[in-house]
């Protein structure tokens, strides 16, 4: 058997997930960026949608779980909806229009202008994911993707994305599960007033990273942090 179809043992597998991770340091400023808005997305009564097939579909799932139950510490419930783990939605919606379909109609009907979609695809060309970047775009919700190597289709339908340079689905889904982590800590730390990683308190209102001018929005984050704080002042 050549190298090309011989499965990697767990060393070799680990070898290359280590490679990976090295390679993608350089989008770390992208992953901690998306978790501090949806701190403001969220906070402001908005909704993070997020969808997948496979593996990338338990992706999606462990995303919004962990933001609508916790990632680590006590903090008040936000508005996460996992597309790919709506299963009469995604019956019904294949049944009658078409798998493609499934996660854009459901986009469609969850997604408000300003919300954010995470599309998460390995290959980065699956048709429903795809399909459902450009319903998120057709109505103002926010696409970020995270993907295999890039620049892919999704990538190309994304307002930004994390493509993982790595040949390996299995590394790709691996690296991506650790991005999934890394919003969700950027969240909490904006969200729960935590330290940065150089120790300084994090500035929910530098956190927003808008021009100034958009002070009611701000004011909003900070009672939703409050109340996420458990009420204190
Ligand atoms: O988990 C794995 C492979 O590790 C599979 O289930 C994999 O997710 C499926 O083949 C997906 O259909 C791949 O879709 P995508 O990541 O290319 O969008
Ligand atoms: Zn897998």
């Amino acid at each position: 058997m050549n190298d090309a179809t011989r499965l990697p043992t767990a060393r070799e597998h680990t070898a290359r997930l280590i490679e990976a991770l090295r390679a993608v340091e350089p989008e770390l400023t992208t992953v901690e960026h998306w978790g501090r808005h949806l701190a403001r997305v969220l906070g402001d009564g908005g909704r993070v949608l997020a969808c997948g097939n496979g593996g990338s579909a338990a992706d999606a799932q462990h995303f919004t779980a962990e933001l609508v139950g916790r990632y680590r510490d006590d903090r008040a419930p936000f508005s996460a909806i996992c597309l790919s783990s709506e299963t009469s939605s995604l019956t019904a919606i294949g049944n009658d229009y078409g798998y493609d379909e499934v996660f854009a109609r459901q986009v469609r009907g969850h997604g408000r202008p300003g919300d954010v979609l995470l599309a998460i695809s390995t290959s980065g060309t699956s048709a429903n994911v795809l399909r459902a970047a450009e319903a998120a775009r057709e109505v103002g919700v926010e696409v970020w993707s995270l993907t295999g190597p890039g620049p892919n289709a999704l990538s190309e339908r994304s307002d930004a994305s994390v493509c993982v340079d790595a040949p390996a689905t299995a590394t790709v889904q691996e690296v991506h599960g650790v991005l999934v982590h890394a919003v969700c800590a950027a969240f909490d730390r904006v969200v729960l007033g935590l330290d940065d990683v150089e120790g300084n308190p994090t500035d929910l209102l530098a956190a927003t990273e808008d021009p100034p001018g958009n002070g009611a929005v701000v004011i909003d984050v900070r009672d939703k942090v409050r109340t996420a704080r458990g009420g204190a002042r």
